[in-house]
């Protein structure tokens, strides 16, 4: 087995270097990607600070059994599928995700409720994301929070971001990692609203209060997400993308793009290059849409490869921040990380294995007979025996060999829950 797969990398690599591409050059590059894996994907958005039920117009379906329930078990669940993703990647946490015993709120977060996530991650030698959670509580009210008319309502998300820095530049500062934190609202009307400007005034403001604080770069990246519509915010949404857009590039943060959060025909792989070209910071949530924002579990389609090949033929590679953005509870949530994870990686290195220079010579020569008719070819060259080489010399298991554990995992430990 070992010897077949050697042979079919070493003719792979053949293949490959016959169109000027140095193999293992591309998997240098790539074991230095490191994607940040949502947490929330492990039980379903819940999260262990409240009770409450899943709100902000987003929504998980599915009753697969083996949630986790506990900090402990969530970071268990995430050992479990770590060990299945080739390289060393980073975890992205909700402020719900807190591991304390104490009856705090949101708005009174300190770094000391997450040190026990702290300890772990640099146990694993993992980076920490963050993101203030502002939805599935109260104060969310007729659908707003840090934009709603009431101050006292916007003040309590004003504070709960604010903490919310503090403890992402703790991560950062631990971990020695930048500590990416996403910013998103759910903030939006159902029906079309008289007012479109006053919510987006507040809310510029408000984001403007909780920017005040300067926290070195070193530490802490603030991004923020728009969004086209929610459940429940099908008409207007306060943070749309042209509002994310330009309170990003006017404060230099950074903008996040959602795969699932743009009109259907809009993909976010044909919005990169225009965005980098002005030096934004771009964060991505990369996540499947199907019909709508559906949060479906990434596979290898067509806008996956083309946000990979976007990111490697432009060298956005270690410049955009890769998170990924979905929750299933219809199958194992062990799998879906792995399965996503795993997806985001191929498509990075299939796009790593493209000859860019070339095609984009033949595209200057307006050849665009031989791009096309290379780009429909490079689909059936070999890729898969260098993922394959890849993953045995990172030490995790090949194509679907990490089913039979992930299964084992569920006998074994998720069942029993
Ligand atoms: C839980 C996440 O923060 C959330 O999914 C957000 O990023 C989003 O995409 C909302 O639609
Ligand atoms: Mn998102």
């Amino acid at each position: 087995m070992e010897n077949l797969l050697n042979r079919r990398y070493e003719e792979a690599k053949t293949i490959y270097a016959a169109i000027g591409i140095d193999v293992e050059a591309v998997l240098t590059k790539l074991a230095q990607v490191k994607l940040s894996l949502h947490c929330w994907q492990g039980d379903d958005v819940h999260g262990f600070l409240r009770n409450e039920a899943l709100s902000g117009g987003i929504s998980v379906t599915g009753n697969y059994p083996g949630a986790a329930r506990t900090p402990q078990e969530l970071r268990q669940d995430l050992e479990k599928a770590l060990v299945m993703i080739p390289g060393k990647h980073k975890v992205n946490l909700h402020a719900i995700y807190a591991d304390t015993d104490e009856k705090v709120d949101i708005d009174a977060l300190e770094p000391k409720h997450f040190t026990p996530w702290v300890d772990w991650a640099k146990e694993h030698g993992l980076g920490l994301d963050f993101n203030p959670t502002c939805f599935s509580h109260p104060n969310f009210q007729n659908g707003f929070t840090i934009s709603h008319l009431d101050r006292n309502i916007r003040n309590f998300w004003i504070k709960h971001c604010k903490v919310s820095r503090r403890i992402a530049e703790y991560f950062g500062k631990e971990l020695k990692q930048t500590c990416v934190t996403n910013f998103w609202f759910p903030d939006g009307f159902k029906d079309v609203p008289i007012d479109r400007m006053a919510p987006r005034k507040r809310m510029k403001e408000a984001l403007d209060e909780v920017f005040a604080e300067k926290i070195s770069c070193q530490y802490i990246v603030d991004a923020v997400e728009s969004k086209l519509f929610g459940i429940g915010s099908e008409s207007y949404v306060v943070g749309s993308h042209e509002f994310c857009l330009n309170y990003a590039i006017q404060n230099k943060k950074a903008i996040c793009l959602d795969v699932g959060h743009f009109h259907p025909t809009e993909t976010i792989s044909n919005k990169l290059s225009a965005i980098a070209l002005f030096d934004t910071e771009i964060l991505l949530h990369v996540s499947r849409p199907v019909r709508w924002d559906s949060d479906h579990v990434v596979i290898m389609d067509d806008e996956l490869q083309e946000i990979a090949k976007e990111l490697v033929r432009n060298d956005l590679l270690g410049k955009v921040h890769i998170g990924l953005d979905y929750f299933d509870a219809s199958i194992n949530r062990i799998a879906a990380w792995v399965i996503g994870s795993r997806n985001m990686l191929k498509a990075l290195l299939r796009a790593l294995l493209e000859p860019t220079e070339m095609l984009k010579e033949v595209e200057n020569k307006a050849d665009f007979t031989t791009r096309l008719a290379m780009l429909e070819e490079m689909k059936s060259y070999p890729f898969g025996a260098i993922w394959d080489y890849y993953c045995e010399t990172m030490d995790v298991p090949i194509r679907e060999s990490w089913l039979a554990d992930v299964k084992k995992y569920e006998i074994d430990v998720l069942l029993k829950r």
